[in-house]
């Protein structure tokens, strides 16, 4: 099954070197041995010379299906999905090298067997005389998979190490256990985040994000700092408290509040054996798994990737070896790219569609803009409630009528603008765009990729700021929300400040401190209060430069007249024989045109 090629970091490696390696893909073992010594002398004398990891995975006929070549902590564990065997494990035994004379498993090495359900995972010493050590997956008392390690023991016992046993064990006598067969059962986290003063739940939006991943939240830890330590995130004695609690309450996962190094990130791995995830992954997996439009995937991945990139160079995380899981997933579905020799070309392929598609949005952009019809764009924390009014406004004044995508309970539930037009009685038409919800310590990468989006935002005429007025941390979101606008140059837009949810609010007064400088409303989406309002602030605060004319237009353009009511104002339409006289303020392209065709009686130039 294998391709003959060798995964991983193999830069620098000499060709030789490498076909030796590779010739080895071709071999097959004896199925009842652990590991072919000769095989396994290959593997080790490739690590003293190269002082790189390498990792074997063998199926139970003895077939060798993988290599891959990494630093010392970052080997790549290919595309195989072990999960689909018919076994209750993977069907795959993991043996790979440490270079020197470490003989133990790490807990890097214990987290990837549990995760990838392989028989077994061993590890050999390069340094002779190549001792190690072999761990396997049990049941314990409850039946749930715990880790059981023989050794380390001497090269040759480790060889013929009779590992099919274990295996049978535990297949045969846990058939009925459902945590040997749910796949689909959530990986459990574990929070940790440092606290400032007077937070009450300073965790609570974490633990949203990562159930909103998918993962099941299992406990937290906070600690007060005022920065992060440099060596572990919390300090020492806290990371000893730390990882007792993730070894009680099981957790595969541990997720960290803000973001942290890959030096960070390998400590707290070794020392809690958990594979760790930061905010920035996490919001950009949950991002992975909402992108529904091609622009919005490609935006996505590139983020992912360039958050990764640097993370790949050093000596890496123990993403790639772990496979699966929060923070490893791609959009539409895919395992993110690991591999660092594709990584870069995967990132200038991205980079060159998503500029095509940018180019195709700003025709777009210019092709509304003919008319002037003005653009509004709501803005706001996720979850504010963006979608819910945005479907509130077009189900009440949106032409076509009927059902319109609404708002979810859930983070970033939007993450693809949608526009929408909307059409005032007695007023002019206008479009809405609903977009990705802010959050507080956005990533970075992210602000960059989502640039096509957030163009939507600096290209409106009029912002709606949406606000969950009813959120305990709505002050704090609002700061979040101007901050990004900032960064992206739209801090000068008009903008109306939407205080929505109120009939969630316990008493009728809006907390002063929610109250903005500028225009505001207090609204509804739920039970529609408070948009009318809304729709009148909008209209007398859209600026548009409207210019008065008259004009004779001719009866077979009698839908210039329509025009005429939706993007201006009309005092006056006469039905004359010679054509429909009309008196009006309308935006300054319509005019062009209709100079253009001669229509105009006077110069098209604003009398007022
Ligand atoms: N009680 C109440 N709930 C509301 C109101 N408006 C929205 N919600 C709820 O708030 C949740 C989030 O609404 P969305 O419209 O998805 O929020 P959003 O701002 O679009 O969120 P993202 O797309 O994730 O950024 C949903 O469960 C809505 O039903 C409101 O006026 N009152
Ligand atoms: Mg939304």
């Amino acid at each position: 099954m294998s391709n003959n090629k060798i995964r991983g970091n193999v830069e620098g490696v000499s060709r030789s070197r490498l076909e030796r390696l590779e010739a080895l893909l071709q071999m097959q073992m004896d199925a009842t041995l652990l590991l072919d010594p000769e095989i396994g002398k290959e593997l080790v004398s490739f690590t003293s010379e190269t002082g790189r990891e390498v990792a074997l995975f063998v199926d139970r006929r003895g077939r060798l299906i993988d290599l891959a070549v990494g630093d010392a902590s970052t080997v790549g564990l290919g595309d195989h999905d072990l999960r689909r065997g018919s076994h209750r494990l993977a069907g795959v035994r993991c043996i790979h090298t440490h270079p020197g004379s470490s003989d133990q498993l790490s807990s890097v090495d214990l987290s990837a067997l549990r995760q990838l359900r392989l028989d077994c995972m061993a590890v050999i010493a390069a340094a002779e005389p190549h001792r190690g050590s072999v761990a396997f997956l049990v049941p314990n008392d409850l039946g749930e998979p715990a880790i059981e390690v023989a050794g380390p023991m001497n090269y040759e016992r480790l060889c013929s190490f009779a590992w099919k046993e274990p295996v049978d064990f535990l297949e045969k006598s846990h058939t009925a256990s459902p945590v040997w067969t749910n796949k689909e059962e959530p990986e459990k986290a574990f929070l940790i985040g440092l606290t400032g003063t007077g937070e009450e739940e300073p965790l609570a939006e974490l633990a949203q994000l990562a159930e909103t991943a998918g993962a099941l939240v299992v406990g937290a830890i906070t600690q007060r700092l005022d920065k992060p330590d440099p060596a572990t995130y919390l300090g020492s004695g806290k990371v000893r408290e730390l990882s007792l609690a993730v070894q009680v309450a099981r957790a595969d996962l541990l997720i960290v509040d803000d973001e942290v190094s890959p030096a960070q990130q390998r400590r707290l791995e070794n020392l809690t054996g958990a594979r760790v995830v930061d905010r920035t992954a996490l919001i950009l997996d949950i991002f992975a798994s909402r992108a529904r439009t091609r622009e919005g995937q490609l935006q996505v991945e590139l983020a992912q990737l360039q958050y990764l990139l640097p993370r790949l160079m050093g000596q890496g995380i123990a993403l790639s070896r772990l496979g699966g899981g929060i923070g490893t997933r791609g959009p539409g579905e895919t395992k993110l790219e690991t591999d660092r020799r594709h990584l870069r070309r995967r990132i200038s392929e991205i980079e060159a569609e998503l500029s095509q598609v940018r180019k195709h949005r700003e025709r777009l952009r210019q092709s509304r803009q003919r008319f002037d019809m003005p653009l509004l764009s709501m803005v706001g924390y996720t979850n504010a409630g963006k979608s819910t009014l945005s479907s509130r406004l077009v189900d009440m004044y949106g032409p076509q009528g009927g059902p319109s995508p609404g708002g979810e309970d859930k983070l970033f539930a939007t993450l693809d603008p949608t526009t929408r037009r909307i059409r005032v009685p007695g007023q002019f038409d206008f479009l809405l765009s609903d977009t990705v919800g802010f959050i507080r310590k956005l990533p970075h990468g992210l602000v960059r990729a989502f640039r096509a989006t957030l163009e939507e935002i600096v290209a409106a005429d009029l912002l709606l700021h949406v606000v969950d007025a009813a959120h305990s941390d709505a002050v704090e979101q609002m700061n979040t929300v101007e901050k990004v606008l900032s960064e992206i140059g739209a801090e000068d837009k008009p903008v109306i400040t939407v205080l929505n949810k109120i009939d969630k609010l316990q008493s009728d007064t809006i907390d002063p401190m929610l109250v903005p400088k500028g225009a505001w409303v207090a609204v509804s989406a739920h039970t529609g209060e408070g948009l009318e309002k809304l729709l009148t602030m909008v209209t007398s605060l859209l600026p548009r430069q409207l210019v008065t004319v008259d004009a004779l237009i001719p009866y077979e353009q009698g839908k210039m007249i329509d025009q005429a009511h939706r993007l201006g104002k009309v005092h006056c339409v006469k039905y004359q024989t010679d054509g429909i006289l009309i008196g009006a303020e309308i935006p300054q392209a319509l005019a062009g045109v209709w100079q253009k065709e001669g229509w105009t009686l006077t110069d098209g130039g604003n009398r007022e």
